[in-house]
């Protein structure tokens, strides 16, 4: 299976005297989706942000491909989507690609087909030459994920990238990722939205600053004597 993408071992981290993560232990393997899911405000971002070295740990350990975070060499391989979106409203949606797309290295030569292709998996080829100051929420939670998703990069790290999105198009950004992981790239994923973290190959369930469970789909539904990962996370946070 190799070595693991993503790494985290007994992670902690407190913002003052708020403790938000006690003890998160998390793997993200090459070829493989995982979704991370938990109710509001129970660190999934704070998760990501400390893999990422863009928060500092209170405790244990953020490994991305082997080493230790921060890392900066290292953010050139990983497509990062956050859940505000950095866009420059002045420019359009093909400019953004662009600028995006050089500052990642790609080479002048390859650039208009990567974005061209990006575009078209989040349905945005047709808005491309539009101001992103004219774009609606929706469209610019798809032209972050495009960015996301330019260079093709080994790991992918995407906070809620379907919010605003519709269900046809949702459907065909999980193709893509599907594909990203069959290529024996990795992705780790935040979602409220249930169906999408079935389509994962394992959930990490994060409540009270730890992963509370953390395997298969078909798995934790078994565990949990329930037929859908909703109710896994109803039943693990106590709603009868
Ligand atoms: N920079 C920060 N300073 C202080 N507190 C923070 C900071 N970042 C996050 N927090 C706190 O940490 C907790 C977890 O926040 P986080 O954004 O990680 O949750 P989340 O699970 O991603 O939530 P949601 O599903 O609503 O996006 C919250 O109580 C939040 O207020």
């Amino acid at each position: 299976m190799g070595e693991p993408m993503i790494d985290l071992q007994h992670l902690a981290k407190d913002f003052g005297k708020q403790t938000v993560l006690k003890d998160i232990n998390l793997t993200v393997n090459p070829g493989e989706i995982v979704g991370l899911i938990g109710p509001s405000g129970a660190g999934k971002s704070t998760v990501i942000k400390v893999t990422l070295g863009m928060e500092v740990t209170s405790g244990g350990s953020a490994k991305v491909f082997g080493t230790t975070m921060p890392n900066r060499e290292l953010l050139g391989r990983i497509g990062y989507m956050a859940q505000t979106d950095a866009l420059y409203d002045a420019l359009s949606g093909q400019e953004n690609l662009k600028f995006y797309g050089l500052m990642k290295g790609i080479n002048r030569k390859e650039i208009d087909e990567q974005v061209a292709y990006v575009a078209n998996v989040v349905d945005l080829t047709k808005d491309l030459n539009k101001r992103v100051s004219g774009y609606s929420g929706g469209m610019m939670r798809r032209l972050s994920l495009a960015i996301a998703l330019l260079g093709k990069p080994d790991l992918l790290i995407l906070d809620e990238p379907t919010v605003g999105i519709d269900p046809a198009l949702r459907r065909q950004i999980w193709a893509e990722l599907g594909r990203i992981r069959d290529e024996g790239r990795s992705i780790l994923i935040t979602t409220h939205v249930m169906d999408e973290a079935e389509l994962c190959g394992r959930v990490a369930l994060l409540l009270d600053g730890k992963v509370m469970a953390f395997d298969a789909p078909a798995i934790l539904e078994q565990q949990y004597q329930v037929k859908t990962i909703e109710e896994v996370f109803l039943k693990a946070e106590g709603v009868e």
